[in-house]
């Protein structure tokens, strides 16, 4: 497998903190922390959401996107995910990588400064092309969707 290099810019905020890696040798996504000041951390009282910054800005290549994904340990234990999972980071976006994090569980939840938050996955893109029809091929399933197959 070739890795594909991505340009990352750790901003001011991040010094100190582990650029985000895979964890283990088949990792899918690599980790990303919180980039919260030490002494602020974020408390997601039950029901709030907040954008927590990850103090880096990439510049993917084009053809490829990095989809922020929510962690299933943080969600399972404590039911902390991504609220616009999977989040869509563009190629031509310079912006901070900021995580939508939701608090659906019963309890108040920290974020400390450092804490791995989220997962990245780089994914490739493919563009599509509109070619417009009058009518479209007849299928056995025709317009059924939404559980028309049963339960
Ligand atoms: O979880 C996320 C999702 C998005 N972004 C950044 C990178 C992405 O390229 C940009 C735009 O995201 P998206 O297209 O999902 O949001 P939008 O509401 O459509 O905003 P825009 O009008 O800027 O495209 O915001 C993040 O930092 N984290
Ligand atoms: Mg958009």
């Amino acid at each position: 497998m070739t890795d594909v290099t991505v340009q990352v810019l750790p901003l001011p905020h991040f010094a100190g903190l582990d650029l985000p890696a895979y964890e283990t040798a088949g990792s899918a996504g690599m980790d990303v922390r919180a980039a919260v000041p030490d002494r602020e951390p974020v408390i997601l009282a039950p029901g709030q959401r907040a954008m927590v910054p990850t103090g880096l800005s990439v510049a993917i290549p084009e053809g490829y996107e990095i989809q922020v994904r929510p962690r299933s340990g943080l969600a399972a234990k404590h039911g902390l995910t991504c609220l616009n999972t999977p989040g869509t980071i563009d190629s031509d976006y310079r912006g901070e990588i900021k995580v939508i994090l939701i608090n659906l569980g019963a309890e108040p939840f920290t974020i400390q400064r450092g804490e791995r938050i989220a997962q990245l996955v780089l994914a490739p893109v493919t563009r599509l092309a509109w070619t417009e029809v009058e009518a479209l091929g007849e299928t056995a399933r025709g317009a059924g969707g939404f559980g028309s197959t049963g339960r």
